[in-house]
Protein backbone atom coordinates (compact mmCIF):
# COMPACT_ATOMS: atom_id res chain seq x y z
CA UNK A 1 0.00 0.00 0.00
CA UNK A 2 1.38 3.88 -1.09
CA UNK A 3 1.16 5.56 2.36
CA UNK A 4 -1.88 7.86 2.78
CA UNK A 5 -0.17 11.21 2.05
CA UNK A 6 1.36 9.86 -1.26
CA UNK A 7 -1.66 8.31 -2.21
CA UNK A 8 -3.50 11.23 -1.68
CA UNK A 9 -1.20 13.45 -3.41
CA UNK A 10 -1.40 10.70 -5.96
CA UNK A 11 -5.29 11.15 -5.81
CA UNK A 12 -5.10 14.85 -6.66
CA UNK A 13 -2.85 14.49 -9.80
CA UNK A 14 -5.05 11.30 -10.90
CA UNK A 15 -7.06 12.30 -14.47
CA UNK A 16 -8.01 8.86 -15.33
CA UNK A 17 -9.45 5.83 -13.73
CA UNK A 18 -10.10 2.25 -14.87
CA UNK A 19 -12.54 -0.03 -13.42
CA UNK A 20 -11.92 -3.99 -14.19
CA UNK A 21 -12.98 -7.52 -13.71
CA UNK A 22 -10.62 -10.21 -13.55
CA UNK A 23 -11.08 -11.38 -16.92
CA UNK A 24 -9.74 -8.66 -18.74
CA UNK A 25 -6.59 -9.44 -21.06
CA UNK A 26 -8.40 -12.84 -21.73
CA UNK A 27 -6.88 -14.66 -18.99
CA UNK A 28 -3.50 -12.53 -18.54
CA UNK A 29 -4.98 -9.88 -16.53
CA UNK A 30 -1.18 -8.85 -15.25
CA UNK A 31 -0.75 -7.89 -19.18
CA UNK A 32 -3.80 -6.13 -19.48
CA UNK A 33 -3.09 -3.80 -16.13
CA UNK A 34 0.36 -3.56 -17.36
CA UNK A 35 -0.81 -2.17 -20.68
CA UNK A 36 -3.41 0.25 -19.07
CA UNK A 37 -1.16 1.65 -16.25
CA UNK A 38 1.43 2.17 -19.09
CA UNK A 39 -1.02 3.92 -21.06
CA UNK A 40 -2.01 6.34 -18.67
CA UNK A 41 -4.35 5.10 -16.16
CA UNK A 42 -3.55 6.42 -12.68
CA UNK A 43 -6.10 4.28 -10.44
CA UNK A 44 -7.29 1.00 -11.39
CA UNK A 45 -10.37 -0.71 -9.35
CA UNK A 46 -11.00 -4.20 -9.64
CA UNK A 47 -14.87 -4.35 -10.11
CA UNK A 48 -16.02 -7.91 -10.04
CA UNK A 49 -19.83 -8.25 -8.75
CA UNK A 50 -19.99 -12.30 -8.81
CA UNK A 51 -16.77 -13.23 -7.67
CA UNK A 52 -16.12 -14.83 -4.12
CA UNK A 53 -13.63 -13.05 -1.79
CA UNK A 54 -10.70 -15.50 -2.02
CA UNK A 55 -10.75 -15.17 -6.18
CA UNK A 56 -11.09 -11.28 -5.40
CA UNK A 57 -7.85 -11.12 -3.51
CA UNK A 58 -5.95 -13.28 -5.98
CA UNK A 59 -6.96 -10.97 -9.23
CA UNK A 60 -6.01 -8.15 -6.10
CA UNK A 61 -2.72 -9.32 -5.83
CA UNK A 62 -2.02 -9.55 -9.12
CA UNK A 63 -3.35 -5.91 -9.74
CA UNK A 64 -1.73 -4.79 -6.71
CA UNK A 65 1.88 -5.98 -8.48
CA UNK A 66 1.05 -3.91 -11.56
CA UNK A 67 0.23 -0.72 -9.61
CA UNK A 68 3.38 -0.71 -7.53
CA UNK A 69 5.46 -1.35 -10.61
CA UNK A 70 4.03 1.88 -12.31
CA UNK A 71 3.07 3.89 -8.76
CA UNK A 72 -0.45 3.92 -9.15
CA UNK A 73 -3.51 3.44 -6.94
CA UNK A 74 -5.44 0.27 -6.24
CA UNK A 75 -9.15 0.74 -5.78
CA UNK A 76 -10.99 -2.15 -4.43
CA UNK A 77 -15.23 -1.70 -5.05
CA UNK A 78 -17.82 -2.29 -2.05
CA UNK A 79 -15.85 -4.01 0.53
CA UNK A 80 -14.19 -2.65 3.37
CA UNK A 81 -13.04 -6.04 4.23
CA UNK A 82 -11.54 -6.73 1.44
CA UNK A 83 -9.54 -3.54 0.79
CA UNK A 84 -7.93 -4.22 4.20
CA UNK A 85 -6.64 -8.02 3.11
CA UNK A 86 -5.83 -6.88 0.14
CA UNK A 87 -3.89 -3.41 1.73
CA UNK A 88 -5.71 -1.38 -1.30
CA UNK A 89 -5.32 2.19 -1.75
CA UNK A 90 -8.57 3.13 -1.84
CA UNK A 91 -12.14 1.51 -1.28
CA UNK A 92 -15.17 2.67 -3.24
CA UNK A 93 -18.42 2.98 -1.90
CA UNK A 94 -21.67 3.47 -3.79
CA UNK A 95 -25.31 4.77 -2.30
CA UNK A 96 -26.12 1.68 -1.16
CA UNK A 97 -23.02 0.65 0.13
CA UNK A 98 -21.48 0.97 3.36
CA UNK A 99 -22.05 4.73 4.61
CA UNK A 100 -18.33 6.74 4.46
CA UNK A 101 -18.03 7.17 8.57
CA UNK A 102 -18.57 3.33 8.89
CA UNK A 103 -16.10 2.28 6.70
CA UNK A 104 -13.78 4.85 7.96
CA UNK A 105 -14.08 3.43 11.23
CA UNK A 106 -13.13 -0.03 9.68
CA UNK A 107 -10.19 0.70 8.10
CA UNK A 108 -8.82 4.07 10.02
CA UNK A 109 -7.25 7.16 7.45
CA UNK A 110 -4.88 5.52 5.46
CA UNK A 111 -7.17 3.99 3.06
CA UNK A 112 -8.60 6.36 0.68
CA UNK A 113 -12.69 6.38 0.68
CA UNK A 114 -14.50 7.28 -2.95
CA UNK A 115 -18.51 7.74 -3.38
CA UNK A 116 -20.87 7.40 -6.32
CA UNK A 117 -23.11 10.12 -6.26
CA UNK A 118 -26.55 10.04 -9.04
CA UNK A 119 -28.29 13.18 -7.81
CA UNK A 120 -27.63 16.94 -6.84
CA UNK A 121 -28.07 16.41 -3.01
CA UNK A 122 -25.67 13.45 -3.04
CA UNK A 123 -22.81 15.51 -4.92
CA UNK A 124 -23.53 18.62 -2.44
CA UNK A 125 -23.12 15.73 0.13
CA UNK A 126 -20.44 13.96 -1.10
CA UNK A 127 -18.45 17.16 -1.47
CA UNK A 128 -18.92 18.06 2.03
CA UNK A 129 -18.67 14.43 3.59
CA UNK A 130 -15.80 13.94 6.33
CA UNK A 131 -13.80 11.25 5.90
CA UNK A 132 -14.39 10.89 1.52
CA UNK A 133 -11.73 11.63 -0.47
CA UNK A 134 -13.21 11.71 -3.85
CA UNK A 135 -16.43 11.27 -5.57
CA UNK A 136 -18.12 10.43 -8.74
CA UNK A 137 -20.78 11.26 -10.91
CA UNK A 138 -22.98 9.38 -13.40
CA UNK A 139 -23.97 7.93 -15.45
CA UNK A 140 -23.03 10.60 -17.75
CA UNK A 141 -25.33 8.27 -20.57
CA UNK A 142 -27.20 4.70 -20.30
CA UNK A 143 -24.48 2.46 -20.40
CA UNK A 144 -24.79 -1.88 -20.44
CA UNK A 145 -22.08 -2.07 -17.13
CA UNK A 146 -24.52 -0.92 -15.17
CA UNK A 147 -27.87 -1.61 -16.76
CA UNK A 148 -31.18 0.05 -15.16
CA UNK A 149 -29.33 3.16 -13.92
CA UNK A 150 -30.73 6.35 -15.03
CA UNK A 151 -28.54 8.55 -16.21
CA UNK A 152 -28.26 11.90 -15.07
CA UNK A 153 -26.32 13.25 -17.92
CA UNK A 154 -23.91 15.99 -18.75
CA UNK A 155 -26.28 18.04 -16.16
CA UNK A 156 -24.66 16.64 -13.01
CA UNK A 157 -21.27 16.83 -14.68
CA UNK A 158 -22.39 20.70 -14.62
CA UNK A 159 -23.71 20.72 -11.36
CA UNK A 160 -20.09 19.08 -9.67
CA UNK A 161 -18.15 21.51 -11.74
CA UNK A 162 -20.07 24.65 -10.79
CA UNK A 163 -19.57 23.64 -6.88
CA UNK A 164 -15.60 24.34 -7.12
CA UNK A 165 -14.83 22.07 -4.58
CA UNK A 166 -11.49 21.36 -3.91
CA UNK A 167 -12.32 17.53 -3.57
CA UNK A 168 -11.36 15.66 -6.45
CA UNK A 169 -14.30 14.02 -8.44
CA UNK A 170 -14.57 12.11 -11.87
CA UNK A 171 -17.33 12.07 -14.16
CA UNK A 172 -18.29 8.00 -14.96
CA UNK A 173 -20.86 6.19 -16.95
CA UNK A 174 -20.72 5.52 -20.85
CA UNK A 175 -17.48 7.56 -21.27
CA UNK A 176 -14.99 7.41 -24.74
CA UNK A 177 -13.03 8.76 -27.02
CA UNK A 178 -15.51 10.20 -28.99
CA UNK A 179 -17.17 12.13 -25.97
CA UNK A 180 -14.59 12.70 -23.64
CA UNK A 181 -15.12 16.10 -25.17
CA UNK A 182 -18.63 16.67 -24.28
CA UNK A 183 -17.77 15.50 -20.40
CA UNK A 184 -14.89 17.75 -20.73
CA UNK A 185 -16.89 20.62 -21.96
CA UNK A 186 -19.02 20.58 -19.13
CA UNK A 187 -16.63 20.53 -16.65
CA UNK A 188 -15.03 17.51 -15.46
CA UNK A 189 -11.03 16.93 -15.01
CA UNK A 190 -11.35 13.36 -13.93
CA UNK A 191 -12.82 10.33 -15.62
CA UNK A 192 -13.83 6.87 -15.10
CA UNK A 193 -13.97 4.12 -17.75
CA UNK A 194 -14.68 0.54 -17.88
CA UNK A 195 -15.64 -0.49 -21.80
CA UNK A 196 -13.55 1.88 -23.27
CA UNK A 197 -10.61 0.09 -21.98
CA UNK A 198 -11.38 -3.21 -20.88
CA UNK A 199 -12.99 -3.88 -24.21
CA UNK A 200 -10.58 -2.20 -26.49
CA UNK A 201 -8.82 -3.80 -28.90
CA UNK A 202 -5.41 -2.32 -27.78
CA UNK A 203 -6.07 -1.15 -24.20
CA UNK A 204 -2.64 0.42 -24.14
CA UNK A 205 -3.59 2.98 -27.05
CA UNK A 206 -6.81 3.18 -25.73
CA UNK A 207 -5.95 4.54 -22.22
CA UNK A 208 -2.98 6.30 -23.60
CA UNK A 209 -5.70 8.64 -25.72
CA UNK A 210 -8.67 9.54 -22.89
CA UNK A 211 -5.28 10.21 -21.06
CA UNK A 212 -4.36 12.32 -23.03
CA UNK A 213 -7.69 14.25 -23.73
CA UNK A 214 -7.94 14.28 -20.16
CA UNK A 215 -4.71 16.03 -19.33
CA UNK A 216 -5.19 18.23 -22.53
CA UNK A 217 -7.45 19.76 -21.05
CA UNK A 218 -5.72 21.53 -17.77
C1 LIG B 1 -14.94 4.87 -9.45
C2 LIG B 1 -16.31 4.29 -9.38
N1 LIG B 1 -17.37 5.10 -9.54
C3 LIG B 1 -18.61 4.59 -9.44
C4 LIG B 1 -18.79 3.25 -9.18
C5 LIG B 1 -20.17 2.67 -9.00
O1 LIG B 1 -20.38 2.27 -7.66
P1 LIG B 1 -21.81 1.69 -7.21
O2 LIG B 1 -22.83 2.72 -7.47
O3 LIG B 1 -21.71 1.14 -5.85
O4 LIG B 1 -22.07 0.51 -8.24
P2 LIG B 1 -21.20 -0.83 -8.40
O5 LIG B 1 -19.97 -0.49 -9.17
O6 LIG B 1 -20.85 -1.35 -7.04
O7 LIG B 1 -22.08 -1.74 -9.19
C6 LIG B 1 -17.65 2.45 -9.02
N2 LIG B 1 -17.73 1.13 -8.76
N3 LIG B 1 -16.41 2.99 -9.12
C1 LIG C 1 -19.76 1.09 -12.58
C2 LIG C 1 -20.52 2.28 -12.97
N1 LIG C 1 -20.98 3.18 -12.04
C3 LIG C 1 -21.66 4.17 -12.62
C4 LIG C 1 -22.25 5.27 -11.85
O1 LIG C 1 -22.93 6.11 -12.44
O2 LIG C 1 -21.98 5.31 -10.65
S1 LIG C 1 -21.74 4.06 -14.29
C5 LIG C 1 -20.84 2.64 -14.25
C6 LIG C 1 -20.45 1.86 -15.47
C7 LIG C 1 -19.47 2.60 -16.37
O3 LIG C 1 -19.10 1.72 -17.37
P1 LIG C 1 -18.75 2.14 -18.84
O4 LIG C 1 -17.55 3.01 -18.80
O5 LIG C 1 -18.49 0.82 -19.53
O6 LIG C 1 -19.95 2.81 -19.42
MG1 LIG D 1 -20.91 -0.51 -5.08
Amino acid sequence: MTSSSAARERLADARLYLCTDARSGRGDLAAFADAALAGGVDVIQLRDKGIEAREELAALAVLADACRRHGRLLAVNDRADVAYAAGADVLHLGQGDLPVPAARALLGDEVLIGRSCHAEQEVAAAAEQPGADYFCTGPVWPTPTKPGRPAPGLDLVRYAAGLGTDRPWFAIGGIDLGNVGEVLAAGARRIVVVRAVTEAADPYAAARALAAAVRGAG
